[in-house]
């Protein structure tokens, strides 16, 4: 049969168009906690053969401690600059899929950088979906406050304006990691697809 000679990572033809639409890009996760970066990133990335890197994880790898540990020990501003640096690093000019934590899109110089030099998705997801998804774990200091779901909505006051400058926004809702995955591929086949005729005209 032809099928058994067919290698079972070929690439589609969809996903071909993508890789090559994206060059040497990184494509970069933005979005508030429980949105889904780190979740739905792996699935993008096992789908595209692409490497997926998690800007947080690799904080924890460079501090040597939890996230909870570094703000607990050297505080957020500590926090935030290693973040800085470490997504500076991540941004090699390799493609990859790339999940940031929440806050790293607010720092001027990182968006900057993703902005000019990557391809950017927010996912966005209502208040209801993100409480019900971060109340799982307490591994959040941002949210370790008296009130969790009040300081959720004043991040998304004071963040969504800036997530929204990113280049795809995806809708994060009830439904599978795997259909915001594939709803995630589409809408970057479109954006690409999008720059390859501006640029051609
Ligand atoms: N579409 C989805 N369907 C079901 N569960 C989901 C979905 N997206 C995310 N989740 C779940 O929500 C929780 C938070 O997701 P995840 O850790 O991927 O978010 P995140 O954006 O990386 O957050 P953080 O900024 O805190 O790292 C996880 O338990 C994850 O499995
Ligand atoms: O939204 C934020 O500012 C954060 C989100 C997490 O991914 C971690 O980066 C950290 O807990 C801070
Ligand atoms: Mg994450």
């Amino acid at each position: 049969m032809i099928e058994s000679i067919v290698p079972e990572t070929e690439s589609t033809e969809p996903e071909a168009a993508l890789i090559a639409g994206l060059g040497s890009r990184a494509i970069v996760l933005v979005g508030l906690m429980g949105a889904g970066k780190t979740s739905v990133g792996k699935r993008i990335a096992t789908k595209l053969h692409l490497p997926f890197i998690d800007a947080d994880a690799e904080i924890e790898k460079a501090a040597d401690a939890t996230i909870p540990e570094i703000f607990a020990q050297h505080g957020e501003a500590y926090f935030r600059d290693g973040e800085r640096r470490v997504i500076r690093r991540l941004l090699d000019g390799n493609p990859k899929v790339l999940a940031t934590g929440g806050g790293a899109f607010m720092n001027e110089e990182t968006r900057s950088a993703i902005l000019e030099g990557a391809v950017s998705i927010w996912l966005r997801a209502e208040l209801d979906v993100l409480m019900a998804r971060v109340r799982k774990r307490a591994n959040r200091p941002l949210l370790q406050t008296a009130d969790p779901e009040g300081t959720m909505r004043q991040l998304m006051t004071d963040r969504y304006p800036v997530y929204a400058l990113a280049n795809v926004h995806i809708l994060s809702r009830d439904v599978t990691h795997e259909v915001v995955a594939d709803e995630t591929i589409e809408a970057l086949l479109a954006f690409l697809a999008a720059e390859g005729s501006a640029q051609e005209s």
